[in-house]
């Protein structure tokens, strides 16, 4: 572990930057050893440089031990900025050249708030999202553009290096929890292919495991349960396409988007890890002051947990947890939220 954390920040779009800046003042407030960077890649550096992360970026933030990233994504009535060109150019980007394939996504309802559920009963699950293959990785093309026999395939990556090594993952993950349980979430029944591969391999894991409860559910079923009965999951092992909608879904029935913290982890150490809300730059509420900064404020928690700060760690989530207690129906700003939970971290 190093004595000092170097920080990478990327504040980004939107509410990107409203929700670091809170992130960053509880961060200080822990008193861990940590110095920050910041780098403004996003839409608004895009628009003008005219460049969104060249590879001596990739270089140069890869020489950081971690990076925390805000949100990415302009303005979406903006020509210059359509088909994603950040999210993919950046994120993903980055996700992919730092490697990072465990895209880990923790949801627990925190006590004093409240579900949208009407019977939550537990909740506290982890989505274990690969995150450097699927659909995501650009595999695809459209041809006959322009004409009514247009073909278009957007098609998914599966490795079986790239499931192992991520099957493994949680599994391990699941050893070290009380329920000991890993969903694999897919939809083999029709994606025969890549389903395949991700439950053979799973199967081959478990074998390895046998302390582990292994469960199967496809991920249209796993949406229903996930609203019934979410206690039915202690760690969900997906592909990226799959996890990333079951999370915004995982965020909603544990409280809100406002609240749900990740990380994009290279388990080997060999490239930075990267923390960020799971949310969006949310045009619709930037610059106004309105963002729960929570989200990002719990992936400070889960990046102090992987420099082995886990003090540091439980004071944040205490912090955050005594905060969301005592919320309440009064409306505060995004900065009055960090400020006050700030004040907490640095008092206890
Ligand atoms: N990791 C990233 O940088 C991500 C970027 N995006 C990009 O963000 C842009 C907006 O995407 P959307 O699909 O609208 O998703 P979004 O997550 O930005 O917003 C969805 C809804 O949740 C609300 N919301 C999000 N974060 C919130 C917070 N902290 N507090 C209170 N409310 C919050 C928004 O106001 C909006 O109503 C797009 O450009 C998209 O591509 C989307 C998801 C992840
Ligand atoms: C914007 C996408 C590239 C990513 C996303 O929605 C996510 O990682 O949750
Ligand atoms: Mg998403």
């Amino acid at each position: 572990m190093p004595s000092q954390i170097k920080l990478a920040v990327i504040p980004g779009d939107g509410i990107g930057p409203e929700v670091v800046a809170e992130a960053l003042k509880v961060l200080k407030a822990t008193g861990v050893d940590v110095s920050t960077t910041e780098f403004p890649f996003g839409a608004s550096h895009y628009l003008e440089s005219g460049t969104i992360l060249e590879d001596s970026d990739i270089d140069e933030l890869a020489t950081h031990d971690a990076i925390l990233l805000g949100a990415v994504g302009g303005d979406p009535r903006d020509p210059r900025l359509t088909g994603g060109i950040i999210e993919r150019g950046l994120l993903l980007k980055l996700r992919f050249a730092l490697d990072h394939h465990v895209n880990l996504r923790p949801t627990t309802i925190f006590p004093g708030v409240t579900s949208p559920l009407a019977n939550p009963g537990a909740v506290d699950f982890v989505v274990v999202r690969e995150g450097t293959e699927g659909p995501y990785v650009g595999n695809g093309g459209r041809i006959r553009t322009g004409t009514p026999h247009e073909i278009a395939t957007e098609v998914s990556i599966n490795t079986a290096f790239g499931v192992e090594r991520v099957v493994r993952f949680a599994f391990a993950h699941a050893m070290g929890r009380d329920r000991k349980k890993v969903t694999l979430v897919h939809k083999t029944n029709v994606l025969v292919h890549a389903g395949g591969l991700w439950q053979s391999t799973v199967d081959r894991v478990a074998s390895e495991f046998p302390e582990v409860e292994v469960d199967y559910m496809h991920v249209d079923a796993a949406t229903i349960f996930m609203v019934t009965k979410p206690s039915t999951f202690d760690v969900i092992v997906t592909d990226n396409l799959f996890g990333d909608i079951i999370t915004d879904l995982a965020a909603a029935i544990s409280g809100g988007i406002g609240l749900a913290a990740s990380g994009n982890l290279n388990p080997s150490g060999a490239f930075p890890s990267m923390f960020e809300p799971v949310h969006g730059s949310a045009p619709d509420i930037a610059g106004k002051q309105l963002a729960d900064p929570t989200a990002a404020i719990l992936s400070i928690a889960l990046l102090l947990s992987q420099f082995g700060e886990s003090d540091a760690a439980a004071r944040v989530s205490a912090a955050v947890e005594a905060d969301l207690s005592a919320r309440g129906t009064t409306a505060r700003s995004t900065s009055e939220i960090g400020s006050a939970i700030a004040d907490a971290v640095a008092q206890n």
